[in-house]
């Protein structure tokens, strides 16, 4: 894995200003991040009026690492307050971050969120949190979080994933391999283009996970779109033992390519990780939770772009285990 630097795209004074100021005027209008109807729809207006240099900095990923750094929010580290202990009880937390967030979401795309995760909420908080620490979700901590496309089992998953940074003292990395910098021979593409086996929703998703509806559709991990190769890589959650010996060496070979391939990139505090979904899988190095309220905490966002052609269109059929993703569409 290198540490080579990701692109940043650095916010200047009066545009991080700029970022601020609609968000403190939502936040002072509604009292809450909590999102609602009426929110989203103020958000989108605020978006709506944002300067040209801020729209510029939204403007889609645009170079093969699938990925950029949105740079220089003002994260004061104190006024934040305490790391809360888990997703639940983050109540209004570095609410205003959640607006900023919600707002760069909406200058990019349409923010979604997912009934059955997070309350349905537009912007997460990730954070460690006692007794999860093994698992391959956010909530987790001492294990790595293996590459995966987020929500890979669904179809209405994000475009994509936007982390951003409130604190991280220990300098944790988030990790991030992009398919347009792997090298694999045309068989293996071949292989990997072929629906073979499904990928089955995350420990984030308890309700999914009890789906017994319909059978899971398999799912190619490749696809050849007309604006390049994307994936869907889920391999924790992936049963690759319904795959045959020639399907499971290619995805191993896949898998290997991404690793080797992988950068480290550790957030600071002011920082936002914009992640294509389609092109790049990201996961987290392993590390100790301090559990004291200073642990590392990111705000999460996923987004939509609609028109977009990166996935195939069979995709559209697929039930996604009864999971509802909400966009916050205008009325
Ligand atoms: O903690 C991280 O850096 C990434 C966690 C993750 O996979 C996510 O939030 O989707
Ligand atoms: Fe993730």
């Amino acid at each position: 894995m290198s540490t080579a630097a990701a692109p940043v795209r650095q916010l200047d004074a009066h545009t991080v200003g700029e970022l601020r100021r609609a968000a403190e005027k939502i936040l002072t209008e509604f009292g809450t991040s909590a999102t609602s109807r009426p929110l989203l729809e103020r958000v989108a207006q605020q978006a709506g009026e944002f300067s040209q240099t801020l729209r510029h900095h939204c403007r889609p990923v645009d170079t093969a690492d699938g990925l950029f750094v949105l740079r220089g929010l003002e994260i004061d580290d104190e006024a934040v307050g305490p790391t809360p202990a888990d997703w639940a009880s983050a109540g209004g937390s570095g609410a205003l971050h959640d607006i900023e967030l919600l707002l760069l979401a909406t200058a990019m795309g349409t923010p979604l969120a997912w009934e059955g995760q997070q309350d349905g909420r537009f912007v997460h908080n990730i954070v460690p949190s006692p007794g999860h620490e093994t698992e391959q979700t956010g909530a987790s901590s001492t294990v790595l979080l293996s590459p995966h496309t987020e929500d890979a089992f669904h179809p209405g998953r994000a475009h994509l994933l936007m982390l951003g940074c409130m604190r991280n003292h220990d300098s944790i990395a988030t990790t991030a391999a992009s398919i347009r910098r792997v090298r694999l021979s045309d068989e293996d593409i071949d292989l990997l283009t072929r629906p073979a086996v499904p990928i089955l929703p995350d420990d984030a998703y308890a309700d999914a996970q009890g789906y017994a509806a319909e059978a899971p559709p398999p799912v190619p991990a490749l696809y050849a779109s007309d604006e390049g190769m994307t994936l869907r890589f889920d391999p924790a959650y992936t049963p690759l033992e319904g795959a045959d010996e020639e399907y499971r060496a290619a995805y191993g070979r896949l898998e290997a390519e991404l690793s080797r391939v992988s950068v480290a990139v550790s957030l600071s505090p002011g920082e936002v990780l914009v992640v294509d979904n389609d092109l790049v899988v990201h996961g987290r190095v392993p590390f100790a939770p301090r559990y004291d309220g200073t642990d590392r905490w990111l705000k999460r966002a996923s987004v939509r772009i609609p028109g977009r052609l990166t996935r195939p269109p069979a995709e559209a059929r697929e039930h996604g285990y009864g999971q509802a993703a909400l966009e916050a569409r205008a009325a």
